[in-house]
């Protein structure tokens, strides 16, 4: 059963020991309608406590964290959900805030102090992720409010991909759009892609300023990106996180004549079908059902013939955006699967590589059912042309290290 949470709590369940209490950070991922946390130590790796506040706003909010326990929160807010989290926090000493920040426009190309003029430039980008930056600047405006003597990092989305060449990044529009309402492709999930690739590197033994690899970043939002020699040089999302491949309840690609048609064929307005194309698309409004890969992988099992046909266009339209990336390399050293569904999901794994013959991978059923969130490796056979990991993403550690590089004199 659930423990009711008190804040203050958690100080008896960590052992003073083993906490190095300089350089705890604490990382903050406010979303649309959840607020994720966790307190590291950057040094050790340590998660010394983490939870999610989620379905906020909603009469079923709930705040989770372990080791804590559940507490039903209805209709709380970012502000309030983000008091009651630092309040879980109890004793525990902290010396920094990392926040995750997905869009940070062409504002920033990597981490930033936070002061109230970069808190104005990430909320200038709001329109560029409507999904993500609004609840961003509330989460830092909440946390700088509970923690004003605290510095504050912000650690981009967008960072990682600013190496992108011009014919990755410029869409064929008219050139003024670019200059004047800084219109290109931004890419996002850059914190994870780059992690992943890294951590590949350590994998193959091959230094990650050598290698060329595709990423997948399968979560509730989805990328692929092409790194060559340690720097992206193109990625499935766009100038905001819809463009590219399906998701949990984001379209990615459709003709962007679709708008206009649903305008004048359903008497939405353009608001209205911007909203269907980011939260009732994808896998939700595929099957019916749900955005969680887990239900239609079951209901699938199950004869759902609408789940199945979301989890078939899903792999399929990640094969094909993993296909395209691959006009930004020379040759693929590896591709890597990780995020909830690629760390988790074998099957969705397994029949992804089907609809890449073009590459010739031979998957390890065996490696492939034994490597998942826990232990990154090879899922494709020694021979295999192509090579295939799992490799588990931490985007909260990346953020954590980003955090305490800058905090550093
Ligand atoms: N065992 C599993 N099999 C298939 N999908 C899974 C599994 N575990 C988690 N997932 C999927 O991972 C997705 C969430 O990924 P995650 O990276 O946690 O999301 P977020 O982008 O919110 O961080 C959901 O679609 C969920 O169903
Ligand atoms: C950018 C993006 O899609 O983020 P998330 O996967 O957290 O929704
Ligand atoms: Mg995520």
């Amino acid at each position: 059963m659930d423990k009711h949470l008190t804040p203050g709590h958690v100080i008896c369940l960590i052992n003073p020991v083993t906490v190095n209490l300089s350089h705890n950070i604490l990382v903050i991922n406010c979303g649309s309608s959840s607020l994720k946390f966790a307190v590291i130590d950057p040094e050790s790796t340590q998660v010394l406590i983490q939870g999610i506040a989620e379905r906020l706003n909603s009469p079923d909010a709930l705040l989770k964290v372990q080791p804590l326990g559940s507490q039903a929160i209805p209709y709380i807010n970012h502000a309030k959900a983000m008091a009651a989290i630092l309040a879980s926090l109890g004793d525990i000493p902290i010396a920094g805030i990392g926040h995750r920040v997905v869009h940070g426009g062409e504002f920033f190309s990597a981490s930033v102090l936070l002061n109230e003029d970069a808190v104005a430039k990430i909320d200038a980008c709001r329109a560029l992720a409507p999904l993500h930056n609004p609840a961003h600047v509330t989460g830092i405006r909440a946390a700088m409010e509970n923690f004003p003597e605290l510095p504050h990092v912000a650690v981009f989305d967008t960072a990682f991909h600013q190496t992108m060449p011009p014919h990755a990044y410029f869409y064929a529009l008219p050139y003024d759009l670019y200059k004047t309402h800084q219109v290109r492709r931004y890419g996002f999930h850059g914190t994870s892609h780059r992690f992943v690739a890294e951590q590949a590197a350590t994998l193959l033994d091959k230094p990650f300023t050598e290698l060329q690899i595709i990423t997948a970043h399968l979560g509730n939002g989805c990328s692929a990106c092409a790194i060559k020699n340690g720097q992206s040089m193109d990625t499935t999302m766009g100038l905001t996180p819809l463009e590219g491949l399906a998701m949990g309840t984001r379209s990615g690609d459709v003709d962007p004549n679709l708008i206009q048609f649903l305008v004048e064929q359903t008497g939405r307005d353009i608001r209205q079908v911007t909203d269907l194309l980011n939260r009732d698309s994808g896998l939700l409004g595929l099957s019916g059902l749900s955005n969680d890969m887990r239900t239609l992988l079951e209901a699938a099992d199950n004869g759902h013939s609408r789940a199945e046909l979301a989890i078939d266009v899903f792999c399929y339209r990640l094969a094909k955006g993993i296909l395209g990336l691959a006009a930004a390399l020379d040759r693929i050293d590896a591709l890597i699967f990780t995020g909830g569904i690629g760390e988790n999901s074998a099957p969705i794994r397994a029949r992804t590589l089907a609809h890449l013959k073009v590459l010739k991978p031979t998957l390890d059923h065996d490696l492939n059912s034994a490597h998942g969130r826990h232990t990154a490796g090879r899922i494709t056979t020694t021979d295999s042309a192509l090579t295939a990991l799992v490799v588990p993403t931490n985007e909260e550690l990346v953020i954590a290290r980003e955090t305490q590089r800058l905090l550093q004199p």
